[in-house]
């Protein structure tokens, strides 16, 4: 379980989340929602120790990571992976040589077995016959499902995906959706999603929060989401050009 307590983090004069605290339960699809520059990346950076609280605590499985350096940091980045938006694949290796790239660099696994564990990783993303092609030979929906195979390789705890189907088609982003939802099924992966697409927090958030001017403003299931008399709620989830929300 991952628990945000009162969460404070400025930059400069700016207070991007400001008294932020909720719960993430292990196994679920836990989206975080808002407008554009509200504080979503910055609150999941703080997951994997690219950002620290000002005031607040972070907890993740009975661990205060908010107060851990960089070399206790360490297994946390194994258990927390993270998928970043652009796919940061090398285009000279093969998909299955990326995804290898991690197990070579942590476990220490020969080049053999470490392509035969990526395979399999390859195969968890529905891209088994795919692991001898290069990154720019895919798609980006491809490609996505890739970094997802490799974010896969430390067999993680928890994924933090940063907005995945933004710039993907509408099959792609649906695909990518599936998988998402397969990791916490099949896997029990626990996924936090950064996202601002309608259609997979829809289609497959257990839980949301939605942050709004630094606070957050609901957490909730889908059906409370859609139930909710709350205008700027509403506003933001039927995508209203014209409302209660202040940009
Ligand atoms: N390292 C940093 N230094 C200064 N300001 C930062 C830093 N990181 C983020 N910010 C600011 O924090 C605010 C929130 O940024 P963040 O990237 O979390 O937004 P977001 O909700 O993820 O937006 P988007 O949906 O556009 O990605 C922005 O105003 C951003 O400029």
């Amino acid at each position: 379980m991952i628990q945000f307590k009162n969460i404070i983090k400025s930059f400069g004069p700016k207070t991007v989340l400001n008294d932020v605290s909720f719960d993430v339960p292990t196994g679920s699809v836990f989206f975080i929602i808002g407008a554009s520059g509200v504080g979503k990346s910055v609150l999941i950076k703080h997951l994997v120790g690219l950002l620290y609280p000002d005031s607040g605590e972070i907890w993740l499985d009975d661990e205060e990571i908010s107060k851990f350096d960089e070399q206790q940091m360490g297994p946390i980045r194994k258990k927390c992976a993270m998928v970043f938006q652009h796919s940061t694949l090398f285009d000279s290796m093969t998909c299955a040589e990326n995804v290898a790239l991690p197990l070579r660099k942590h476990k220490n696994l020969s080049l053999k077995d470490a392509l035969g564990e990526a395979r399999k990783r390859l195969q968890m993303v529905h891209m088994q016959e795919f692991g001898d092609r290069y990154p720019p030979e895919l798609g980006d929906g491809m490609r996505k499902r890739v970094a997802i195979a490799r974010a896969l390789t430390l067999d993680p705890t928890y994924v933090l995906f940063d907005e995945p189907t933004t710039s993907l088609d509408p099959v792609s982003a649906r695909r990518v959706d599936v998988l998402i939802r397969e990791l916490s099924d099949k896997l029990g992966v626990t996924s936090i999603v950064v996202s601002h697409d309608l259609v997979s927090i829809f289609s497959i958030a257990d839980r949301i929060a939605m942050l709004y001017r630094g606070k957050l403003r609901m957490l909730g299931s889908r059906e409370e989401f859609r139930a909710t008399p709350d205008g700027v709620v509403q506003q933001f989830i039927n995508g209203h050009a014209t409302g209660p929300m202040e940009l």
